[in-house]
């Protein structure tokens, strides 16, 4: 089985991507997900990203990873992307 934190990754890199790309420089400020259906070791899934809404500097992402055919759902996610600076960054 896929460890929770690998799959958590995965989420992360694909909505986190989907916010750059609508949002510009992001963070994630909240990731919450929900494990329905283990995945097997070895197996190819399908992470679906969708955007929920924009409110000023805040994205939200929806995401389901299922298997390929969209038969079996292993987890449901709801991230929420904050906008920065680079001077956030920076530590600023
Ligand atoms: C063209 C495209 C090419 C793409 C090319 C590829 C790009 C490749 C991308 C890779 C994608 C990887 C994506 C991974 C990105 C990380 O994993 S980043 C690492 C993990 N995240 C962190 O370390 C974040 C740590 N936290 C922070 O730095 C700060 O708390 C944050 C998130 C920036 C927010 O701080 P802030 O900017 O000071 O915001 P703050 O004033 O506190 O809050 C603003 C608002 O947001 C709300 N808020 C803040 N935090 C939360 C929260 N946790 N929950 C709910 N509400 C919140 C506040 O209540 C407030 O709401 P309003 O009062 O305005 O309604």
């Amino acid at each position: 089985m896929s460890m929770g934190g690998a799959i958590a990754t995965m989420i992360d890199t694909v909505t986190g991507t989907h916010a750059t790309f609508l949002s510009g420089p992001v963070m994630t400020a909240n990731l919450n997900i929900n494990y329905r259906r283990p995945i097997p070791l070895g197996s190819t899934v399908l992470l679906e990203s969708s955007l929920e809404k924009k409110e000023g500097r805040k994205t939200f992402i929806t995401c389901r990873v299922t298997s390929t055919d969209g038969s079996k759902l292993h987890t449901e996610t709801s991230a929420l992307f904050l906008s920065i600076t680079a001077s956030h960054l920076l530590g600023g």
